[in-house]
């Protein structure tokens, strides 16, 4: 079976799988060695510089935030799996820029920041997180908001933790509304993607929870639930799990590396991206959705860098956990003219990478700077692949992008 069509297996068993076995959730505690980078040690072709700001703030620890983190991701991620085994058309809305939403990015949104309030009472709390309350305020979103709430509240209920008391209407939407900040270089700011990958969520495929934070314009830790991404690796690196299980929690804090355990807290297995210096044997992931990224520009990049195997299309930064435990090589991504790239969409997704031992660049080489706000501003797309391939690589988006621009 090729990599596509087990992928294709995987996922579609994934939406099938029953989801109501109670998961464990406890309270680990993650003993670490934090370790500083050193240019050596991620040495690349590319400017991977890292300032004495990046030591400073790699020479923190960042337990209790990765700890609060991984709590609130997994809260969120049963709440998802509740709703999209059982998904009603009414569950699907619509927002202004047409982009679909659903009670689970809501809820989702509501209870990590919730849980983030609970676990980290002592410190100031800023959340740039994709979703907002403003359809649910209005009189046609009450239906929608009550759902919402049960929701939420079940699920904390499910928990079996007596640390919040049942939450009203008003309490979820303020909940909802904490994730306004607009982020920035000064400080630390949680960035939350409540569901990263909406329409594959609504479709029964893969979709991911991705919570990250920034300290001083630096993303020091991200933490990516991915509910249906299989914990048996897929393609052709079979030294994880051989089993059919899936639901993977990835997490990485800076200087501490990648790590993914299974969503029902599973001892965890330290994963680094693949070796493959050869493209002929690397495979690479891009978006599921044609409209999210141009297929045909990767598929000229892939020619021309001399990737045999068929793209593997999965959607949301699952693509980012499966890269950084070797799965595939490459993840191209080149948004169509016009879209501005969010921080929330790539800041969990890019550390647990950069962690892994991979590298996350724009499509001119350069870093991607989470400092300005909501908004990403990268030339042209984002490319991420191990540090052999990237000086190849770079050569060929150039020349691909060369090419099309002189044939417009
Ligand atoms: N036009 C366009 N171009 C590029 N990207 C877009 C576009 N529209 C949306 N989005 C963002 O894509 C996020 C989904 O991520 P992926 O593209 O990796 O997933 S997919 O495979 O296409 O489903 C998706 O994230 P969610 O909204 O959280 O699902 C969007 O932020
Ligand atoms: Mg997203
Ligand atoms: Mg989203
Ligand atoms: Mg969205």
């Amino acid at each position: 079976m090729g990599t596509q069509t087990r992928w294709l297996v995987a996922t579609r068993a994934a939406a099938i799988t029953d989801w109501s076995c109670c998961q464990t959730f406890r309270k680990k505690s993650i003993t670490t060695t934090v370790s500083c980078f050193s240019s050596t040690t991620r040495s690349s072709s590319l400017s991977c510089t890292w300032s004495p700001l990046t030591t400073i703030v790699s020479s923190m620890s960042y337990d209790k935030e990765l700890a609060a983190a991984k709590k609130a991701a997994t809260l969120a991620a049963r709440l998802c799996q509740k709703v999209q085994k059982a998904l009603l058309q009414s569950d699907v809305h619509s927002k202004s820029d047409k982009s679909p939403v659903t009670v689970a990015d809501y809820g989702s949104q509501a209870l990590v920041s919730l849980t983030l309030e609970r676990e980290l009472p002592s410190q100031q709390f800023s959340l740039v997180a994709e979703e907002d309350s403003g359809d649910l305020r209005e009189e046609s979103g009450q239906d929608t908001l009550r759902r919402i709430t049960a929701l939420v509240n079940d699920t904390i209920a499910n928990e079996g933790s007596h640390s919040f008391s049942i939450l009203t209407t008003d309490d979820v939407l303020k909940a909802i509304d904490s994730g306004k900040s607009e982020g920035g270089s000064i400080g630390r700011h949680w960035v939350l993607d409540p569901i990263d990958g909406t329409k594959g969520f609504v479709r029964g495929d893969q979709y991911a929870i991705a919570l990250a934070l920034l300290d001083e314009g630096k993303v020091v830790l991200g933490v990516l639930a991915c509910p249906n991404l299989p914990l048996a690796t897929i393609g052709h690196n079979e030294q994880h799990s051989s089993s059919n299980e899936v639901g993977c929690l990835f997490f990485a804090k800076v200087g501490d590396g990648t790590y993914l355990q299974a969503l029902d807290g599973s001892t965890q297995t330290k994963v680094n991206v693949s070796a493959v210096d050869n493209p002929e044997e690397a495979s690479f992931f891009e978006s599921y959705e044609a409209a999210h990224s141009s297929h045909d520009l990767s598929s000229t990049i892939a020619e021309k860098l001399g990737v045999k195997a068929p793209p593997v299309r999965i959607d949301s930064q699952a693509k980012y956990g499966a890269l950084s435990r070797g799965d595939g090589a490459i993840y191209l991504r080149f948004p169509h003219k016009g879209y501005r790239e969010k921080i929330w969409d790539h800041a969990a997704g890019s550390i647990v990478v950069t962690e892994a031992g991979g590298i996350v660049s724009d499509a001119a080489g350069n870093p991607l700077d989470f400092s300005k706000g909501k908004f990403l501003d990268v030339d042209t797309g984002i490319i991420v692949t191990n540090q052999n391939l990237m000086p190849s690589l770079l050569r060929a988006v150039k020349e691909s992008l060369n090419e099309k621009a002189s044939s417009l």
